[in-house]
């Protein structure tokens, strides 16, 4: 089977991933197979920039070609915050409860119409030799008045979606792989599927 690797270490965008992948035929491998791979920083001002920053850190150390994927929330209410601070936004631990709470709290008294907000992904395309492609994707919704649901990962509880009158972690797996970010990410590299993979010896 065709394989790629996928520089994350955050288990729910893996699985994600694995799904999203699987279905066009191509085995996901993350940097949680990988535990002695270095750390990247995340010193980007755009989701973009740092996608960038961790496909080509570790398309260099790993000789191969390598997707990143940086991604987050971004509040109308609160000028476009967590944002590319999404994961440590209640601080460096990258705690999704403490960051949740974070949210709920600058968001008190706002009313829902108001609480507009869409998740972001930027996800970079790194081989060695090759000039770095970046696509992006983003998912429209509502920041709720509390968590509900249990499935999916970072933000999803908080995160309500009109059409589906449900929040992101009250879809199934696949419902969330219809409709997310990284779904729509993922579906503008349809074209170049082909050349990711073979461009990877
Ligand atoms: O950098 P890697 O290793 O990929 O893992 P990370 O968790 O640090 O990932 P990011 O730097 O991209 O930060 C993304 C933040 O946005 C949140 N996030 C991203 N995609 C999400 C999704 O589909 N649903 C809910 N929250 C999401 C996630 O929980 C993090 O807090
Ligand atoms: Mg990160």
């Amino acid at each position: 089977m065709k394989q790629v690797i996928i520089a994350t270490k955050n288990a729910g965008k893996a699985r994600e991933f694995q799904a999203l992948l699987g279905k066009r035929g191509v085995e996901v491998k993350s940097l949680l197979d990988f535990p002695n791979c270095p750390d990247v920083e995340e010193t980007g001002n755009t989701f973009a920039e740092n996608a960038i920053l961790k496909a080509e850190a570790m398309a260099r150390y790993f000789n191969t070609t390598v997707i990143a994927d940086d991604s987050g929330l971004s509040i109308d209410a609160l000028g476009g915050r967590p944002g590319v601070y999404s994961a440590r936004y209640a601080g460096e631990e990258k705690n999704d409860q403490k960051n949740i709470a974070k949210v709920l709290s600058e968001l008190e008294g706002v009313p829902f119409a108001k609480r507009t907000a869409r998740f972001h992904c930027a996800l970079a395309v790194a081989a060695p030799g090759r000039r770095t492609a970046v696509v992006e994707g983003t998912c429209e919704g509502y920041i709720a008045e509390k968590p509900q649901g249990e499935n999916g990962f970072g933000y999803d509880p908080i995160f309500y979606i009109p059409q589906k009158g449900k929040t992101m972690a009250q879809l199934s797996a696949e419902e969330k792989n219809q409709i997310s970010h990284r779904a729509k990410a993922l579906e503008k590299l349809d074209k170049q599927w082909d050349e990711i993979i073979n461009g990877k010896e």
